[in-house]
C-alpha cells in the first residue's frame, strides 16, 4: 500500500465515523459534502472526524483509489466504506444510516 493509502487506512480506522470532505463541518466548500454533513447532524452524529481533502491534494486523489469511489465526500463508518452524498440521503430516508451510525 503506498503511503497516502495507508494514511487514509490509519485514519477511517482510528475513529468511529469518518467524513472526508470539502472543507470543514463548520464551514463547507461544497454543496455536496454540506449536504453530508447535515445528514450527518440530522442522524444525531456527534463524535464526527472530518477530514478536508482541499488541505491535502494526495489524500484527494489517493481517497478515490481507497475504496474505488470517485468522488468527496465519501463516509466511513467502523472503518468501512459507506457512500457518498446520495448514498447517504437513501440510506438516511430509509432509516438505515441513524441505525448504522447508533450500533
Ligand atoms: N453524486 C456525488 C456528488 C459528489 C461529487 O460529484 N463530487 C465531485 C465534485 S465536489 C468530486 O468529488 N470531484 C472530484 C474532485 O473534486 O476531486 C455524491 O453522491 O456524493
Ligand atoms: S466543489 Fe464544485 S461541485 Fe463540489
Amino acid at each position: 500500500m503506498s503511503d497516502v493509502l495507508q494514511t487514509i487506512d490509519q485514519l477511517v480506522k482510528s475513529h468511529r465515523v469518518v467524513l472526508f470532505m470539502k472543507g470543514s463541518a463548520q464551514f463547507p466548500m461544497c454543496g455536496f459534502s454540506g449536504r453530508a454533513v447535515q445528514i450527518l447532524k440530522a442522524c444525531g452524529a456527534t463524535d464526527l472526524h472530518t477530514v478536508n481533502v482541499l488541505d491535502d491534494e494526495a489524500i484527494r486523489q489517493g481517497i478515490k483509489s481507497y475504496a474505488n469511489w470517485p468522488t468527496i465526500p465519501q463516509l466511513y463508518v467502523k472503518g468501512e466504506f459507506v457512500g457518498g452524498s446520495d448514498i447517504m440521503m437513501e440510506m438516511y430516508e430509509a432509516g438505515e444510516l441513524q441505525q448504522l451510525l447508533t450500533t
